[in-house]
């Protein structure tokens, strides 16, 4: 599991999938640097690239808990040195994942073409909104964009419409999972052909591949049921949300009759029991009236002691504070940090034997390892320099 014990350092490097894959990330915000650090988790030696401007300009904590584990360095691409630096680094790295507006990185003379003239077996990782092509490609947008566009934002809510979340669906799902999946595959096939490739990646097709539901809702009844009128978006009271007596909610997920069975049986109501998906909108109804005056009755300390986290499919709806002490997570390693007095991250979710993820460095300052990083690439002390008087680095 992810911890910053001296051991697992040692060990982080043995058995990482991804040991000796260099990876240049010119991502920013959310999705991209995300990504590019669940493979410097997995080993890889991710290089985080800055404009010696403002640089990466997501917010300080949030920062933090997605660039850890990578080096940084400050180029600027405007500068016709910077992009022979990055160019050069490029000749040594098995992938660059980029996340601006289509044409950005083309104007910048770091286009896919140009990058591959250089190392034809790089994998290329573009990550947008809408993709390299089609009448959106240019169109700038964020998280609730996508989804809405995406047929996604027209099923997660209530009857009131859509829901905005803390969780960005499309972004992490659509974007930064999407990306490392083409990257993974792209790197596998590079290293038995020795060729690499443009993997273009739009979030709004990422959440969108995945809106399997509302498409089988269409097949089934030939239309897409509403928010609120589908198994999953509220019609069935054993699906759902319940207040507590003392203001928090419980998730309740009795679906399939035996947790409806084990609901009943720990809440003594096994007239309750019959009841179960009944077909029929009005029983629902009085069914959801029904637990929520039960759930409502009790705090949500009394209902953990009765369901335990799970019996019934019954789970507390924790905070993050909460879900990071919690045992179970304590125990799969998804509480992390970089040393004892720093505060918690979220571990790696990718487990596999022989491999331990650590936190081997916390997120660097913007440009932190500028020179090192040059040095390696084969650049004297005297040729960095002269980089940084001309202003192409920083
Ligand atoms: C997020 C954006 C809307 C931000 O728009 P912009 O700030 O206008 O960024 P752009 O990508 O269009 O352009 C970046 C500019 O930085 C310049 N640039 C970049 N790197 C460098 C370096 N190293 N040196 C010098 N200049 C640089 C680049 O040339 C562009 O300059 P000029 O050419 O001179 O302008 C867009 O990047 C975008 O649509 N990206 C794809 C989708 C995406 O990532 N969406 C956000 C998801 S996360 C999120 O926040 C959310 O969902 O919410």
């Amino acid at each position: 599991m992810m911890t910053s014990s001296p051991e697992s350092l040692a060990s982080a490097s043995k058995g990482a999938p991804l040991a000796g894959v260099r990876v240049l990330d010119l991502t920013r915000l959310l999705p991209g640097p995300l990504g590019a650090m669940h493979l410097a988790d997995l080993g890889a030696d991710v290089i985080k690239i800055e404009d010696t401007g403002a640089g990466d300009y997501a917010s300080p904590s949030v920062r933090a808990l997605v660039n850890r584990n990578k080096r940084a360095i400050r180029i600027d691409l405007k500068h016709a040195q910077g992009v022979a630096t990055l160019l050069r680094l490029c000749r040594e790295a098995d992938v660059l994942v980029e996340g601006f507006r289509p044409g950005v990185m083309q104007r910048l003379g770091v286009g896919y073409e140009a990058v591959a003239a250089v190392n034809p077996r790089i994998v290329y990782c573009s990550i947008s909104g809408f993709g390299q092509t089609g009448p959106l490609c240019d169109t700038p947008g964020h998280d609730l964009n996508y989804a809405a566009l995406a047929g996604v934002a027209d099923q997660i809510g209530n009857a009131a419409g859509p829901a905005l979340s803390n969780l960005p669906v499309a972004d992490l799902l659509g974007g930064t999972m999407t990306a490392v999946a083409g990257i993974l595959a792209a790197l596998f096939d590079a290293a038995r052909s020795g060729r690499g490739r443009h993997v273009d990646i739009a979030m709004a097709d990422g959440v969108l591949a995945h809106a399997v539901l509302p498409l089988a809702g269409l097949h089934q009844h030939g239309s897409v049921p509403p928010i609120g009128h589908s198994a999953l978006t509220g019609a069935l009271a054993c699906y759902g949300y319940y207040r507590t007596a003392d203001g928090r909610q419980l998730a309740v997920g009795a679906l399939e009759p035996k947790f409806w069975n084990d609901l009943c049986r720990l809440l003594e109501r096994p007239d309750l029991a019959p009841l179960h998906r009944s077909g029929d909108a009005a029983t629902e109804e009085r069914l959801r009236a029904e637990l929520a005056a039960i759930f409502g009755a009790r705090p949500l300390a009394h209902w953990r002691g009765l369901f335990h986290d799970g019996t019934g499919c019954v789970t507390p709806v924790l905070r993050i504070d909460e879900t990071l002490a919690h045992p179970h997570f304590r125990a799969r390693g998804m509480r992390v940090a970089a040393d004892a007095a720093a505060p918690p991250q979220l571990g790696c979710p990718i487990k596999m034997t022989g491999f331990e993820p650590a936190v081997a460095r916390p997120a660097p300052r913007a440009g932190e390892h500028t020179d090192e990083i040059l040095r390696q690439a084969g650049l004297d002390a005297s040729a960095v320099a002269a980089l940084r008087a001309a202003g192409a680095i920083d």
